[in-house]
């Protein structure tokens, strides 16, 4: 029998989610780097490097990559020959983990999770309760992966029950267009296949913890059908040419992951979970000796990746920004702005539509008159810092409050002159910018510390008792954007995958 200590398994789950929070796995950082070397469009090779730099960047500082630090999955694998010496449960011994490795005074991670998720959301603090998959098997070592997964990402999970003789292929190249860009492309795809629906989402999960091996399947060449459908469906994905941050390039999924299992003759149960850019997953074996802790990376497994600069990069003084110069403005422009911007994300813009509802208002000295918002909830800062880091969140959610953040104030809005955030905006949110005239910029996801070296002051100015979900001004300085979508309402996220898929169709 091996006996577990409480001790070595909580302090574990602590070190290995502070190092997945400032390393991606090699595999990772090779693939992308990769495709960045391949990739034909400038927008989506630029976010690309900025990934691959903002990488960098973290594996030396030791600060999240992405301000989404994730919820936490923990998969457990128990030996039926372990014994505990505990007085937690499972549950609690992770969760203990992640309050550890949250609450970290040295490199603090964002709690990013909300309480009876139906309302009113009170976010717990200290980033519990993890997700927890226990399972019983052979063997006296206790096998733990966790993960730290992200909203946006998590937020395109997709399932559906096919009939048996049903296309799994025609399936996903239908959805995943559907899923745009919230999941921060390019990354993986995790499918679960057969079981029931639960089996099959757990399934798709665990998938993406394997590491990224395509490169090496399609050198061995595919023999099994799940090796020959993970092939099928990388080719095909890459072939819509959504690209990186659904800019349109070469490469929108770097790996196709599959597990499958038996299921019911009537059915093919089908999950598919998308990993992000910020792929986050390491893997211990306590076997009662003591702690386990993974080893920490060499700096020289990152590539050096400089930017190139962009012809049409153009310095913006948001202080004082007229019409004129936003409308100046044309789709994929890379913009540097400086000046002060109010956050705000979810919570907020609910808050702010009560309060307008309410005829309460909003609280003195918030006003987004002439203003731009960045969506985002930013990590705390740490030590020098002004802020931890600081990437965009998905714009998307936010379309709902376009007319009522773009609308004029003598029209009831709130006069907001432009948006910051990343993915693609739904056609409410296009109606609304081009009526207004106004402006939607994209900040590359899974940049968050890049990002953050940019913002030179940061304070809440409203909402504080929502966490990181508060309003700040941020005074930024040459922050990296791109026009995303232009004062007529043109949308780099439409036009770029449409034509990258007619090109990469051509070169076939
Ligand atoms: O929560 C965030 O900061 C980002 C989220 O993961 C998203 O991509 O929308």
């Amino acid at each position: 029998m091996t006996a577990i200590q409480k001790a070595d398994f909580i302090d574990s789950v602590e070190a290995a989610l502070q190092y997945i929070s400032y390393y991606h796995p090699k595999d990772f950082i090779d693939s992308l780097h990769a495709a960045y070397q391949r990739e034909q469009n400038p927008a989506a090779k630029d976010a690309m490097a900025q990934m691959l730099i903002n990488s960098r960047m973290c594996a030396e500082g030791k600060r999240p990559i992405c301000q989404d630090t994730g919820i936490v999955t923990a998969f457990v694998k128990i030996g039926m020959e372990v014994q505990w010496d505990t007085d937690l449960t499972i549950q609690e011994m992770v969760d203990e983990g992640v309050r550890r490795a949250y609450q970290s005074e040295d490199n603090p991670l964002r709690a990013s999770i909300v309480k009876n998720p139906i309302g009113p959301r009170v976010n717990t603090k200290d980033n519990t309760p993890a997700v927890v998959h226990v399972e019983m098997v052979p063997g006296n070592t206790v096998d733990v992966t966790v993960a730290a997964k992200g909203g946006g990402s998590e937020n395109k999970s997709k399932f559906v029950m096919l009939n048996p003789n049903d296309s799994i292929v025609d399936w996903v190249l239908k959805t995943v267009p559907t899923m745009g860009a919230g999941w921060c492309p390019p990354g993986m795809l995790g499918l679960g296949i057969g079981g029931t629906a639960e089996k099959a989402m757990v399934m798709a999960k665990e998938s993406l913890m394997d590491p990224i091996d395509m490169h090496e399947l399609l050198e061995k060449g595919a023999e099994t059908p799940v090796e020959k459908l993970r092939v099928e469906l990388f080719e095909k994905v890459n072939e819509l040419g959504i690209g990186a941050q659904g800019l349109g390039g070469l490469t929108t999924v770097l790996d196709i992951k599959i597990n499958d299992c038996p299921t019911h003759a009537a059915s093919l149960p089908v999950a598919m979970i998308p990993n992000c850019a910020a792929t986050r997953h390491a893997h211990f074996v306590l076997d009662g000796s003591g702690p386990s802790f993974v080893e920490p990376p060499s700096l020289d497994d990152w590539p050096v990746v400089t930017q190139e600069a962009s012809e049409s990069v153009k310095k913006v003084n948001l202080d004082g920004i007229t019409q004129a110069e936003i409308e100046s403005w044309n789709p994929g422009d890379t913009l540097l702005l400086s000046g002060k911007i109010l956050t705000g994300r979810d919570a907020a813009h609910k808050k702010i539509k009560d309060l307008i509802e309410s005829g309460e208002g909003l609280p003195e000295g918030v006003d987004f008159e002439n203003r731009f918002i960045y969506y985002v909830g930013p990590v705390d800062p740490v030590r020098d810092e002004v802020v931890g880091p600081a990437g965009p969140t998905t714009s998307t959610r936010m379309d709902k409050y376009s007319d009522m953040m773009l609308n004029s104030k003598d029209t009831g809005g709130m006069g907001l002159m432009g948006m910051i955030g990343k993915a693609e905006r739904g056609d409410v949110a296009l109606a609304a910018i081009k009526r207004n005239k106004s402006v939607y910029l994209m900040a590359v996801g899974g940049a968050a510390y890049l990002v953050s070296k940019a913002i030179k002051q940061s304070k809440v100015v409203a909402f504080e008792e929502l966490g990181m979900e508060a309003i700040y001004e941020f005074e930024v300085k040459d922050m990296p954007v791109t026009v995303a979508v232009d004062s007529m309402g043109e949308s780099v996220h439409k036009t770029g995958p449409a034509l990258w898929k007619v090109k990469i169709q051509e070169a076939k």
